[in-house]
């Protein structure tokens, strides 16, 4: 009831144990918090917060508009709703070093096991589409190891992803993967892979655990959970999913409205009323308010929901 029972510590220990190369660990994007719950529902082993759905949620692109109090209250949110651990997409960190510093505090307090820090510069931009520019190696650098140094949470998860790969070539991303952990990073992003031998030399070069982005019509084909385990992938994230579905539905059923004057049609696909309430653990409020409301008063019918008080 409420909200999640395993403390922000827990997950993140959790979240560390999960990480293991080659396990591909799957983490669906939550677009809201109920949709967290889903994912925790259907035996996923974590929460991806993605920063494009952070962003289009608010009407925004995804091009560094949001601020870190959005970025960390939704992300808050979402992460409370869930025993699995969540990671949050931090963009270029929100800043300088320093900006880099307090982000990863924030995403503590708010209760989140992770984040990743990229190197693009702002307007930063989805790193599959063309036209990306990145901060030179140093400039990153600084922003791991402020992360790093930053956290009081050993275990909390940084991440560096690197963009360098759609800009100067694979040899390039694996260098600076390379330097990254150097730099205090406990994980890489490499994005915009090409195909899974890309994700696999990464994987062979670094000594950290490996997240690929199976993001829908990105640079990468949808490449299977068990091609990327395969390849030594520890963790794969679905970023966009759940929304880019999620409004492809609301879409329809507003099309049906609009053309047949009733939902009626599309009224089979969707979540039912039981259900919507199962996800919210509506019952579970019924009881705590029975166990508490039990109290008599001499003369006075006061059963639950008396509409004589
Ligand atoms: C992973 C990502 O950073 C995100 O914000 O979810 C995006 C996803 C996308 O735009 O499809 C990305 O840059 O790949
Ligand atoms: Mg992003």
């Amino acid at each position: 009831m409420l909200y999640s029972h395993t403390t922000p510590e827990a997950k993140r220990r959790i979240l560390r144990e999960l990480l293991v190369p080659g396990a591909a660990r799957q983490f669906p994007g939550a677009f809201n918090p109920l949709s967290a719950r889903l994912i925790g529902e259907k035996g996923f082993d974590g929460v991806y917060i993605s920063g494009a759905v952070l962003a289009n949620d608010l009407g925004l692109p995804d091009i560094g508009l949001t601020t870190l109090t959005e970025v960390a209250t939704r992300a808050g949110q979402i992460a409370r709703m869930t025993d699995l651990p969540a990671i949050v997409d931090a963009d270029t960190g929100f800043g300088e070093p320093m900006n880099v510093a307090r982000t990863v505090q924030e995403l503590e307090n708010a209760g989140l096991a992770g984040c990743h820090i990229e190197d693009q510069f702002n307007p930063k931009r989805c790193g599959h589409l063309d036209g990306k520019n990145v901060v030179d190696l140093d400039t990153m650098a600084k922003r791991i190891a402020a992360a790093a140094d930053a956290r009081r949470d050993p275990n909390f998860l940084i991440m560096a992803r690197t963009d360098v790969r759609a800009v100067e070539g694979l040899d390039a991303a694996i260098d600076r993967a390379k330097a990254l952990v150097d730099a205090g990073a406990d994980a890489i992003f490499p994005e915009a892979m090409k195909d899974v031998s890309e994700f696999e030399a990464v994987c062979k070069a670094v000594d950290v655990p490996v997240l690929a982005n199976m993001t829908e019509f990105g640079k990468s084909e949808l490449f299977t959970r068990q091609q990327l385990a395969d390849a030594g992938v520890a963790i794969v994230i679905y970023p966009v999913t759940l929304l880019r579905s999620a409004m492809g539905a609301a879409e329809r059923v507003l099309d049906a409205l609009a053309a047949q004057g009733t939902q009626e049609s599309a009224v089979e696909e969707m979540l039912t009323r039981a259900r919507l309430y199962e996800l919210v653990d509506y019952e579970a409020y019924n009881r705590f308010d029975t166990g508490i409301f039990n109290f008599q008063v001499p003369g006075l019918d006061i059963g639950s929901n008396n509409a004589a008080l």
